[in-house]
């Protein structure tokens, strides 16, 4: 037994399994490479190991990680603990009950447990866990968790929130690989307290590397940029931006969106769009006309070459043909780290849309959120707005601003929520915007035009934010840019073009206002925008903590 408690490193913590080796491949000498790349804890797992086996493999791994400097842990076997004193052990909810492990190994052992739920979190902690592992996040080929629920990153930050204050440390478990790590850390954040991932824990893509030292090293990388980022940044919102490059006055912020026309224009980014086949020529017909470039493609075998070259994705499930392409999209923009916008239209009117719309967020992070009211009101399950079918009816949320930034925080992305005011927030600033003209209202689409130009200059977002180098901000973003300012842009630029159009002698109705809507896109100039816009900052109501 330790005479004091060890300091334990959770940002990247390898769990063994002989078992995922590649064929030909040492496991001695995996690890050895393992912990070069920056492995900072070790966990021995033998499931199918005899005992004397078991403490030959856990004694000969003490010995390599000691010269490391890194602790392990024993997977279940207080006995094998003992025998080679180690840190401590690691149980699961099956396991010896955790009472009775703290009783034989003392306070000074580390004793880890797993969980899946908020209330499994606050019970280890209760019975005097040192750390948890939440899991499983996603589906795993080292370990059967066909029977478990998978958590996704909401269900970790939920854990999160149980275990803020507690000093209990955490990290996630299951399904995590390089492609969606980024997306885990932040979307993972919880959404009251903020509280974070203290490291992941990783079994398959070390173990069954070729060479785990790259493996190891750029998981650690990505943790070690996340874990920086959450103890540097000045506002609990940050994922989107750092503030030096972020105006939040009237002057300043309408300054960036002329900006944000002018990167339009000037470089057309290629504007990858999985919409309806209601809006699907008008939306691209709003996209040329504010000078970027529209792809239309929906299916999943397109999107991986795709990406690389897009600059932001939209991705609007207002008719579900193909699901599995926005599946697959919106995790090559992650992976790829392009804005992407969640256009959930008509959410809460059906239950597969309902189901559609978990499925997505649980497989990727969405940059942007726009809805309609009935469709922020699903997504924050507010009652107080009622849909019809894709339509919002009803006067409206009682505190539009309060309910754009709890759903930001909520879900760790720009929250725009449209209507006669339309309102966005990053979870601290929230920006009303009251341009626009109700003829919107009486052509399809005009909110899936939105999002499209929401998308549009979420590109442009990223691109000032590469030409305006911050190389802070490049290593501790999701996205980079800073995307309440090109949510923003979107929203004016469509609403401003409307009221021109409007006001036409030439626009009769409904009809006439849709192809001249799509001329004043084309026509409209930052010198009119700044001079039309009519937005309002409403101030950061809480810092740093829940209100
Ligand atoms: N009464 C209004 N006055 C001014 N602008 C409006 C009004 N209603 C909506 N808008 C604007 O119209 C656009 C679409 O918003 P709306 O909330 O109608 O979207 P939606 O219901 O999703 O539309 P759709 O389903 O037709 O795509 C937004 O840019 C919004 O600012
Ligand atoms: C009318 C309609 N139905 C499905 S999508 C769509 C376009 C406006 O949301």
């Amino acid at each position: 037994m330790s005479s004091s408690k060890p300091k334990i490193d959770y940002s990247l913590y390898l769990v063994t399994g002989r078992e995922l080796l590649p064929p030909g491949k040492d496991y001695y000498e995996s690890l050895e490479e393992s912990l070069q790349g920056g492995v900072t804890l070790v966990q021995v797992r033998e499931k199918l190991t005899d005992t004397g086996e078991f403490i030959d493999v856990a004694r000969r791994t003490k010995e390599i990680c000691d010269r490391y400097k890194v602790p392990v842990l024993i997977n279940d076997r207080i006995d094998v603990h003992l025998a080679i004193g180690s840190a401590g052990i690691h149980i699961g909810q099956s396991d010896c009950p955790l009472p009775l492990a703290r009783q034989l190994l003392g306070p000074n052992a580390i004793i880890g447990v797993s969980v899946s739920s908020p209330a499994d979190a606050k019970r280890a902690v209760a019975q005097g866990a040192d750390y948890v592992g939440i899991g499983p996040v996603w589906p795993t080929g080292s370990k059967d968790v066909s029977k478990k629920v998978l958590l996704s990153p909401e269900g970790v930050g939920a854990v999160l929130d149980a275990l803020a204050g507690t000093g209990v440390e955490a990290v996630a478990i299951g399904g995590i690989h390089p492609p969606n790590l980024q997306y885990l850390l932040h979307a993972s954040i919880a959404p009251n307290s903020r509280n974070h991932l203290a490291g992941i824990a990783i079994i398959s893509d070390i173990v069954g590397s070729r060479i785990p030292k790259e493996a190891s090293e750029g998981l650690r990388k990505v943790v070690d940029s996340f874990k920086r980022s959450r103890e540097t940044l000045d506002h609990p919102q940050a994922i989107f931006c750092a503030k030096a490059q972020s105006p939040r006055d009237t002057e300043g912020i309408l300054a960036r969106v002329g900006d944000l026309m002018r990167i339009v224009r000037n470089n057309t980014p290629l504007i990858h769009q999985i919409t309806n086949n209601v809006v699907i020529n008008d939306s691209a017909n709003a996209t040329l006309a504010v000078g970027a470039s529209p792809i239309m493609a929906t299916n999943a075998r397109d999107v991986k070459d795709l990406s690389p070259a897009i600059g932001a994705l939209l991705v609007n499930f207002g008719t579900i043909t193909d699901k599995e392409g926005m599946m697959v999209a919106g995790r090559e923009a992650n992976v790829n780290r392009k804005p992407v916008v969640f256009d959930p239209v008509a959410v809460g009117a059906t239950s597969y849309r309902r189901e559609t719309s978990k499925e997505l967020l649980a497989h990727w992070q969405p940059t942007v959120i726009k809805g309609n009211a009935a469709e922020i009101g699903a997504l924050a399950q507010s009652a107080e707005v009622a849909t019809r079918g894709v339509d919002s009816v009803g006067s409206g949320f009682s505190d539009p601003a309060k309910v754009v930034r709890d759903l930001a925080r909520r879900r760790a992305a720009i929250i725009v929520l449209t209507g006669e005011h339309d309102y966005i927030s990053d979870g601290e600033t929230v920006i009303k915007a009251s341009n626009g003209h109700k003829l919107l209202g009486v052509i399809t689409g005009s909110g899936c035009m939105t999002g499209t130009l929401v998308t549009t200059f979420c590109a442009a977002a990223r691109l000032y934010h590469l030409a305006n180098h911050d190389p802070f901000e490049e290593e501790s973003q999701l996205v980079q840019g800073d995307m309440l300012m090109g949510a923003l842009a979107g929203v004016l630029v469509i609403t401003i073009a409307a009221e021109v159009a409007a006001a036409r002698s030439d626009v009769k109705g409904p009809g006439t206002f849709r192809a001249a809507l799509i001329d004043e896109l084309y026509n409209l100039t930052p010198d009119v925008l700044v001079e039309r816009a009519k937005i309002e900052v409403i101030s950061p109501a809480w810092k740093g903590g829940a209100d």
